[in-house]
């Protein structure tokens, strides 16, 4: 066991080097707004008319607590009472390998320097990648619960230079839309559940709000995560509806990092 870990550690380090070398690549060959729309060639897409359809990638984002997990369950629900295919994912995934690594990080039974546990995270997001795209062309929406900008931003909050922090991102699918519900930190603590983990507290979740504010562009939704669970619900509702008609008309993908 022990043995099957540090075997992937280093696998994910050696991964995380790479990215963060052929980063320097990319950046000097990609255009400035790194989000130009582009269209994936593949036999496995869904194919209506002239039209790739596809499903949308929505991602949650927002601190510890601001409603994230409640709200997914909401958008899943609804959306397939409307008869849509949908999954709900969430990052970290704990239930691979290197999601197992970070889930001990997390729960403090292990300690990584912070810029191993970044490109951890970085991995346990690339090897979801294909998954993702193959999800996505097949039709099936995804409301994932957190994404790069949890790891831009939670990394980033320690001191870790934010484009060092977005480097090993770049070439990941870039969500349809960012449904960002936001908070005061006080707010968030004051819904308790803070439990054990690692960056439950609420000095730290300050830094993060912060680092979040860097990251919003124009795939940002702003949702007040103080109202009622049914009034941002409602809200999320419309936007997550759009973005799904939209991505079944074809609407192209894009690649962070977003602009
Ligand atoms: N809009 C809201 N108003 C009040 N309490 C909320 C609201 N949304 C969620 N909660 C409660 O806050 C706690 C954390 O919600 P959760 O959905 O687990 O957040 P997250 O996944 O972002 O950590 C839960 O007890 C949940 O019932
Ligand atoms: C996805 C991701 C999460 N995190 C942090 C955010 C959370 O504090 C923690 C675990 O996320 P999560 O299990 O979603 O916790 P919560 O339900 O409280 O939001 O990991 C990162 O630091 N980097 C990342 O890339």
């Amino acid at each position: 066991m022990t043995h099957a870990c540090s075997f992937t550690l280093s696998k994910a380090l050696n991964f995380g080097a790479l990215f963060v070398r052929r980063s320097k690549f990319h950046l000097n060959c990609l255009p400035k707004c790194s989000c130009t729309p582009f269209r994936m060639e593949s036999s496995s897409s869904l194919r209506i008319g002239n039209i790739d359809s596809r499903g949308a990638l929505v991602v949650l984002e927002g601190l510890d607590r601001c409603g994230k997990t409640s709200q997914c369950s909401r958008l899943l629900s609804y959306l397939e009472g409307l008869g849509h295919s949908v999954e709900l994912w969430r990052f970290p995934d704990r239930t691979t390998s290197v999601g197992q690594m970070i889930s001990a990080y997390l729960s403090n039974q292990s300690h990584l320097d912070d810029h191993t546990i970044h490109l951890l995270f970085s991995a346990n997001r690339w090897e979801k990648r294909s998954m993702m795209e193959a999800k996505l062309k097949a039709g099936t929406t995804l409301i994932v619960d957190r994404y790069s900008y949890s790891g831009v931003a939670f990394s980033s909050a320690k001191g870790i230079d934010i484009e060092w922090c977005k480097a090993p991102e770049i070439g990941l699918l870039a969500p349809d839309s960012v449904l960002y519900l936001d908070i005061p930190p006080e707010k968030a603590a004051e819904r308790g559940g803070y439990g054990g983990e690692r960056y439950e507290h609420l000095e730290f979740q300050r830094k993060v709000a912060q680092c979040y504010q860097m990251l919003r562009d124009s795939s940002w939704k702003i949702i007040d995560a103080c109202q009622s669970i049914e009034d941002v619900e409602k809200q999320l509702k419309e936007i997550v509806l759009d973005q799904v008609t939209a991505c079944k008309k074809g609407k192209p993908f894009s690649l962070l990092w977003s602009c």
